[in-house]
């Protein structure tokens, strides 16, 4: 089994001491950093770019695990592979060239993922599977932090989970993750778990720490 790696996204941080809360959120415990990047485009929100995550990038060693939410993606690649990104994770729904910017991320030597929405069939997976370091399924309508996990994407995990069979692709679940909605996430096949507000409430390194132990033991026992 993959190991559990909890991601907590930046987007519900303080963004006005950034480096501060990406430190204290890896003391608290977190194993991935995720960092949402939205253009007020393919989404309908903006959040920050390459330079912010550059400036991020001397205050830890911790994988940095960018989710772009971008369209076209293909331009942005390098910069983003510059800024210290370990994987980047564009969306299917993107653009019309999925496998042409997998492949650019693994040629950057970086790690490649894909997202799916909420409502877009696993299918688009087939053939990109050999492409792939990591899949990100949706769990609400990206865009925003805070909203309601959409029970139908724990189904879709599971045939997601079984297409990947022993591959070493992580398995990762973005959107309304919380104590109580990780264990059927886990227990359907997800190893990676990005949580924005479900880590960043209280405000301070200690609740941060509370909160990662409690969705942490929450996945453990899903997948007891
Ligand atoms: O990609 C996104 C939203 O588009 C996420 O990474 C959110 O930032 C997760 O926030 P919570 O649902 O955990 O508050
Ligand atoms: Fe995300």
């Amino acid at each position: 089994m993959k190991p559990i790696r909890i991601a907590p996204s930046i987007l519900a941080s303080d963004f006005s001491k950034l480096g501060q809360e990406v430190r204290d959120v890896v003391a608290a415990g977190a194993d991935w950093i995720h960092l949402d990047v939205m253009d007020g485009h393919f989404v309908q929100n903006i959040s920050y770019g390459p330079d912010v995550i550059k400036a991020l990038r001397p205050h830890t060693d911790a994988v940095f695990d960018c989710h772009l939410m971008i369209s076209p993606t293909d331009a942005y690649l390098e910069a983003f592979a510059k800024a210290g990104c370990d994987y980047i994770t564009v969306h299917a729904e993107a653009g019309p060239h999925l496998h042409r910017s997998l492949q650019a991320i693994r040629a950057l030597g970086k790690k490649a993922g894909v997202a799916i929405n909420p409502a877009t069939h696993e299918s688009v997976l087939d053939y990109i599977l050999g492409d792939v370091d990591l899949v990100l399924l949706m769990s609400v309508n990206p865009g925003f932090g805070g909203q309601k996990y959409i029970h139908s994407v724990t189904e879709k995990a599971k045939r997601v989970h079984a297409m990947i069979g022993d591959r070493p692709i992580e398995l990762e679940i973005d959107g309304g993750i919380t104590p109580e909605t990780a264990p059927a996430a886990a227990a359907a096949g997800i190893n990676a778990f990005v949580a924005g507000s479900a880590v960043f409430k209280g405000g301070s390194v200690e609740s941060y720490r509370a909160n990662i132990s409690a969705i942490r033991a929450a996945a453990e026992k899903g997948r007891a």
